[in-house]
């Protein structure tokens, strides 16, 4: 069963395998470059695999290139070299086919305001030269949660309506493929959650979900896989759970009951820094590594005296390790 006949038979239901047992990419993007006509290098050669069936996210700051690779992924900008492929198909020379598979929901709001929902929906639909499917429509609308809305001009409805209704546009064709460009930029914490859980049980039909984000909670919260792009590159793509493990620190803060000077000598293999009132001493570690050194450098501390009130240990977000690898925050 495709991930459309999933969308169509079922209430977002768990039907797709998961992502490690299926091997050929959906996307598959090799050697991609972009140079604007002005000369500007957005892209410097991207090679990219996204798996059918998982929620990829893009991180960047601004002017990273994510939007110029989205783009050309979905054959708005072309490619100056490079090969992109979508379901097997080469999205400069098969653009019709490419373009079909794929949905894709703009940052910004582009749509009749005076016109009903469901005119709104089952247009996009023509837009792609299928025929009209009520009944896909209605189920898009009751799925992300419209149906009553379905008669109510847009400009009627809440910023949280406008935006799901951007999405049962990109649905509107079955694509196999989401793009979702900032969905949650400027929205609420709850709408925020409201549309993590949309992007969810979007891949739990089989969507495949590419979304980009300045928020890093958002590809901590629903990302599979992290991409890192800056300046025109991918600094890393790597599964999101591997990616904190790999690269995420903890720290243990110790909290003294007396003032210490400096660090004892018989504790300088420990790598401590010692706060500027001294009553705190903090070490660094990676995680897994940290059992055996806490427990001499605890014991090393008794030996020199040196007694703590308190202890608290702190693991390091995907925004340090974030900033870590680009110098800023996304
Ligand atoms: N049509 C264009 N002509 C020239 N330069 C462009 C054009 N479109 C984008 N750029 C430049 O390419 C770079 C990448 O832009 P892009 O929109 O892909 O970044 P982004 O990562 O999506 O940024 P943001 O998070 O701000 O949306 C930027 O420096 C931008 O100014």
């Amino acid at each position: 069963m495709s991930g459309a006949d999933a969308y169509i038979c079922g209430k977002f239901r768990k039907t797709i395998p998961s992502v490690k047992t299926i091997m050929t990419p959906i996307v598959s993007v090799e050697k991609l470059t972009k140079t604007y006509g002005n000369g500007f290098e957005a892209l410097k050669g991207v090679d990219l695999a996204i798996e059918q069936g998982e929620i990829l996210a893009l991180l960047g700051p601004n002017g990273a290139g994510k939007t110029t690779l989205i783009s050309i992924v979905c054959g708005i900008v072309n490619p100056s070299s490079g090969k992109v492929l979508v379901g097997g198909h080469d999205v400069v020379k098969d653009f019709r086919a490419t373009r079909s598979l794929i949905g894709l929901v703009p940052q910004e709001l582009t749509t009749d305001m005076f016109e009903t929902v469901w005119n709104t929906v089952s247009f996009s639909r023509g837009v792609y030269g299928y025929k009209p499917n009520p009944a896909l429509i209605e189920k898009v609308l009751k799925d992300l949660s419209l149906w009553s809305k379905k008669d109510n001009m847009l400009r009627e409805l809440s910023g949280g309506m406008k935006r799901r209704v951007m999405i049962a546009k990109a649905l509107s064709h079955e694509p196999k493929v989401l793009f979702l460009d900032e969905p949650t930029a400027g929205v609420d914490v709850n709408l925020r959650r409201e549309m993590w859980q949309v992007v969810r049980d979007l891949r739990n039909t089989g969507v495949t979900v590419i979304l980009t984000t300045h928020y890093i909670e958002e590809a901590e919260e629903i990302a599979d896989r992290v991409g890192v792009i800056n300046g025109g590159k991918l600094l890393l793509l790597e599964e999101k759970t591997a990616l904190m493990k790999k690269l995420g620190r903890k720290q243990l803060r110790l909290e003294l009951t007396e003032p210490l000077k400096a660090v004892p000598t018989s504790l300088a293999v420990y790598d401590l820094t010692l706060a500027a009132d001294g009553l705190s001493l903090l070490h660094e570690y990676r995680d897994g590594e940290g059992q055996d050194t806490i427990a001499s450098l605890l014991a090393g501390l008794a030996a020199e005296n040196i007694h703590f009130r308190d202890l608290s240990t702190r693991q390091s977000s995907l925004e340090d390790i974030f900033v870590e690898l680009v110098g800023e925050k996304a």
